[in-house]
């Protein structure tokens, strides 16, 4: 056993780093079946090991687990998460060490310039849209955007999903506009704005559990086969062509992707990787209590590794990456690939600091700087960064995201982003990596294949007044499969000059 102390910070609570005990403190009683123990003044509960722990690997959660992590959920029931971590850890993993290796080596390609890195999605999954249409328009939107990106790159995209497990949100204040509990997530409340719906209840982790490995069984199956048939999802990039305002603008580029796959088809190539192809799953580790009940020992190697099975890859937010914290310490832990957000805030220094904690064998790819500096911050801050990491030899995944540092209140009440300052970002991030001679690695945006009305702007001009016709986010705005398909074209541009 060894104990998770979840303490809760100015979000959630407010306790400081000093109340927390020694790690032999809490361990005292760590190794009796099920087992919470408490201190005076906070929970330490106790959690089942995975099989095959070792016990270096023992000290090593124990320790990141006693450090003080942002962003936890006041829950009122500690006996009730003990209880949900026991039943989570003794179920399957969701992914394998197998999987997480191969999309390894497929962002150690993109470190060393050889390809690129899609990753996007729901800014929050919900149980009540994990449905099959959604996914399969989530997915679809992916699929669409790589194809225009892969061409125009003429590299390799490897493609990751924010799904099945984006359950848990970071927030800014704990208290809504209502003055209830903020929203966490649905593996920690609900979105109905009712007191009794808003208490955590770590039931809910059972449920985002259950929930991420449906979603991982559709889109296994999906990309394994038909849908991701390249001609077929082209023909859906066409019909994109044809219906968007903005589409006489990248006609030509269709019309080149079309040719190329007539040519292809001319001459037989039939190669399987035209058929099928691999959409990894990702999500923010931001709940302590589901990623250490989902933390699992590989025993298949010459030596036992210990993996976050909850997903392929794990990032830690801007809100949480405080260096002597738990999500640090948790990502430290792991053989997963692991993203960091890094906001306008973010010294060279400190880049550095995090890339020799995060990356301590300088394995390519091992790790990817999410950078999310807004588009006005992003040409001043990002080259000081990208400079001294690079000059300390390690080669990590740069990515943008240009979502987070762009969103703003608009004059009707939601929460938006400009789509010419998502695509201004992007265009800084590939300008600064550009007069760098570096590889600007990939890109993170929140999305949907939905037709939802979140973020502003586009072709189709959406504008304050219509945001409310279709605003579904559970939290943050996401594109619509419009203009996604859009950002994916402009960029196609921007690569190819
Ligand atoms: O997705 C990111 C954060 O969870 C989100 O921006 C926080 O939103 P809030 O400021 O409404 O809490
Ligand atoms: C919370 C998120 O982003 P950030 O940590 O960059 O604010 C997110 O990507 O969901």
């Amino acid at each position: 056993m060894f104990p998770v102390r979840v303490p809760v910070d100015g979000t959630g609570g407010g306790r400081e780093p000093a109340d927390y005990p020694a790690v032999d403190e809490q361990l005292s009683g760590a190794h009796s079946v099920g087992v919470m123990t408490r201190t005076s003044d906070a929970p330490a509960r106790m959690l089942p090991e995975p099989p095959g722990l070792t016990a270096d690997m023992r000290a090593r959660v124990a320790d990141a687990l006693r450090r003080p992590a942002a962003q936890q959920p006041p829950w009122p029931d500690p006996d009730a998460v003990a209880r949900a971590s026991a039943a989570l850890a003794g179920r399957p993993s969701l992914t394998t060490l197998t999987e997480v290796d191969r999309l390894s080596a497929q962002l150690a390609a993109v470190a060393r310039g050889e390809a690129f890195l899609l990753q996007g999605g729901d800014c929050a999954e919900t149980f009540a849209e994990n449905t099959e249409a959604h996914i399969r328009a989530n997915v679809r939107t992916l699929l669409q955007m790589a194809v225009v990106l892969t061409y125009a790159a003429g590299i390799p995209v490897v493609k990751v999903g924010r799904m099945a497990g984006q359950f848990a949100k970071p927030r800014s204040s704990p208290v809504d506009a209502l003055g209830l509990p903020v929203f966490r997530g649905d593996n920690v409340n609900s979105l109905a704005p009712d007191p009794a719906a808003r208490t955590p209840d770590p039931a809910r982790m059972l449920r985002a559990y259950a929930d991420s490995g449906s979603t991982l069984n559709l889109v296994r199956s999906l990309t394994g086969s038909g849908m991701a048939d390249l001609t077929r999802v082209h023909d859906w990039n066409r019909d994109f062509v044809r219906t968007s305002p903005a589409g006489a603008r990248y006609e030509a580029l269709a019309t080149e992707i079309t040719r190329s796959l007539r040519f292809m088809s001319a001459c037989g190539a039939d190669h399987s990787a035209l058929h099928r192809t691999e959409l990894f799953v990702s999500h923010e580790a931001l709940l302590l209590d589901y990623e250490a009940a989902m933390l699992r020992v590989d025993e298949s190697g010459p030596e036992s590794r210990l993996y976050a099975a909850s997903g392929h890859f794990l990032w830690i937010g801007e809100r949480t990456r405080e260096p002597d914290g738990a999500h640090i310490a948790f990502a430290e832990l792991v053989a997963n690939p692991i993203g960091l957000k890094i906001g306008p805030s973010t010294t060279p220094q400190l880049a550095v600091e995090y890339v020799e904690r995060l990356d301590p064998h300088g394995v390519p790819g091992r790790l990817t700087l999410i950078s999310r500096m807004g588009s006005e911050r992003i040409r001043d801050v990002l080259p000081g960064i990208v400079e001294k990491v690079t000059a300390s030899g390690h080669q990590v995944v740069w990515q943008c995201d240009p979502m987070h540092g762009n969103t703003h209140e608009a004059p009707s009440g939601y929460k938006t982003r400009r789509f010419k300052h998502i695509v201004d970002e992007v265009r800084g991030f590939f300008e600064v990596h550009r007069s760098l001679g570096t590889h600007p690695g990939g890109i993170h945006v929140e999305l949907t294949g939905d037709d939802v009305t979140e973020c502003l702007g586009g072709a189709q001009e959406i504008s304050d007044t219509e945001l409310a016709g279709r605003y579904e986010s559970a939290c943050d705005p996401r594109l619509n499969s419009q203009q996604s398909l859009e950002l994916a074209f402009l960029i196609a541009e921007v690569l190819r000059g």
